[in-house]
């Protein structure tokens, strides 16, 4: 069946987190984690879902460039997009007028990676993959010099081997997955200790905590989640940017005590040389640097691997033009034996990274040292096929698709400005 799309719709989906301060860090001090929510009709009846992830304000703008794309999806069907599908990911981010607002970056990049989540999302519901297919997703222009196709089959291929135990043994575990629901920077000290111990019960032995707008606050939190975990847990800190070069490096160098495993985001994401420095410094102390939630594409990342800027890819399943670029910079991470740790949270980002994590280890890396999925535990409800958590990992998603359909009435009680939940809130 050829399930030829008919329709393309898009929808402001906002919850209002920043009410009590959910995922709030040193930059975002307000987030309404929202989407960009795209489903694609097809004249089988067959349904894509995808998403793009936002902070709330500016979602308006997303939904204008999915609508912007959408005239190049609309009446293509599934099998003549995925026969070429690096052809089409190129028509998407190389139309020739369009191309002028990325190329490849910013929201026409949130928007293509909305709609190819929900391409993604609708092969993933008719039918499985080999890496011969993998491979003809991916765009390798830009990184040949320092991935070619060929290495890159050969990567998937020698892959294949104990591919069969990897995936029993996902069943059966789950992929380790770390929280960063405890320390939100705008949650007090005592909801903090609150969280962590509730994390603790809860089987969990990796945390991340927010810092970066205030060193004596950071001193004193980091102290008493280090104190709450014990000595063998992890702990990650993130910084959301908020840092100069050197400030970074004094300020972290600050909090070695406590022993961070990474610093998240230290400065400008677009800053290689700047992260390639704090990795210089910090090495000694221990800290590695850790960042991609804001890497715009795959060049950058190629870039930060070949400065040896960061130690930890953080591949973010809707900042990354889908399914098709995140498996570049997989593959790019294996090649530089970079451990690949997804961001995650916000909303559906748990539900769609779980599935590129999984295929990093079963199908790339063959790997679990110094890896773990992020986790965070808001708005999994609003989902239909919601991630599944058990003992501090991540159990494999077992309904056919992307995972990232939501429940139809969350999608209408939510969707801005009109849902009920915004009626009330501008009411107030
Ligand atoms: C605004 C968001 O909650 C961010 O703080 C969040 O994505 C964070 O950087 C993370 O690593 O989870
Ligand atoms: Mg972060």
């Amino acid at each position: 069946m050829s399930h030829k799309i008919v329709n393309l719709r898009v929808r402001d989906v906002r919850f209002p987190t920043s009410l009590e301060q959910h995922g709030s860090d040193a930059m975002h001090t307000d987030p309404d984690y929202s989407a960009a929510y795209v489903v694609l009709d097809t004249d089988s009846g067959l349904k894509g879902f995808g998403l793009t992830f936002t902070l709330g304000k500016g979602t308006e703008i997303v939904l204008c460039a999915v609508k912007a794309l959408a005239g190049l999806v609309i009446g293509k069907s599934l099998q003549e997009i995925v026969s070429n599908f690096r052809g089409f990911y190129r028509l998407l981010t190389s139309d020739g007028q369009m191309r002028w607002l990325g190329p490849e970056k910013g929201v026409i990049h949130l928007a293509t990676a909305a709609v190819l989540n929900a391409v993604w999302d609708l092969w993933a519901r008719a039918e499985g993959k080999d890496p011969k297919q993998i491979v003809s997703c991916i765009d390798f222009r830009y990184i040949t010099d320092v991935l070619t196709e060929e290495e890159a089959l050969d990567i998937l291929v020698k892959a294949q081997e104990g591919k069969k135990q990897r995936e029993d043994q996902m069943l059966k575990e789950g992929y380790p997955a770390y929280t960063t629901s405890c320390a939100w920077l705008g949650y007090s000290d005592q909801q903090l200790k609150q969280l962590c111990s509730d994390a603790l019960k809860s089987g969990w032995t990796r945390f991340k905590v927010k810092v970066g707008a205030d060193l004596e606050d950071d001193i004193r939190r980091c102290r008493l989640i280090r104190q709450m975990i014990g000595p063998s847990s992890t702990l990650m800190i993130d910084a959301n940017q908020r840092w100069d070069v050197a400030e970074a490096i004094s300020w972290v160098s600050r909090l070695a005590e406590v022993k961070p495993l990474w610093i998240e985001e230290p400065t400008s994401p677009d800053d290689i040389l700047g992260h390639a420095a704090i990795s210089k410094a910090l090495a000694p102390l221990g800290i590695g640097v850790a960042t991609g939630e804001q890497c715009h594409n795959r060049v950058m990342f190629k870039q930060f691997l070949q400065a040896s800027a960061l130690q930890f890819v953080q591949i973010d399943s809707c900042r990354l033009g889908s399914v098709n670029e995140n498996l570049a910079v997989l593959l790019m991470a294996y090649k530089f034996q970079v451990p690949v740790c997804p961001h995650a949270g916000g909303v559906g980002l748990c539900e769609l990274v779980q599935h590129l994590i999984l295929f990093d280890y079963i199908c790339v890396s063959a790997d679990l040292r110094n890896r773990m999925c992020e986790y965070v535990d808001h708005l999994h409800e609003h989902f239909t096929s919601p991630v599944v958590i058990q003992d501090a990992h991540y159990m494999p998603p077992k309904d056919p698709g992307y995972s990232c359909e939501m429940l139809e009435e969350s999608v209408n009680r939510h969707e801005y400005p009109e849902g009920d939940i915004w009626k009330q809130e501008i009411k107030k």
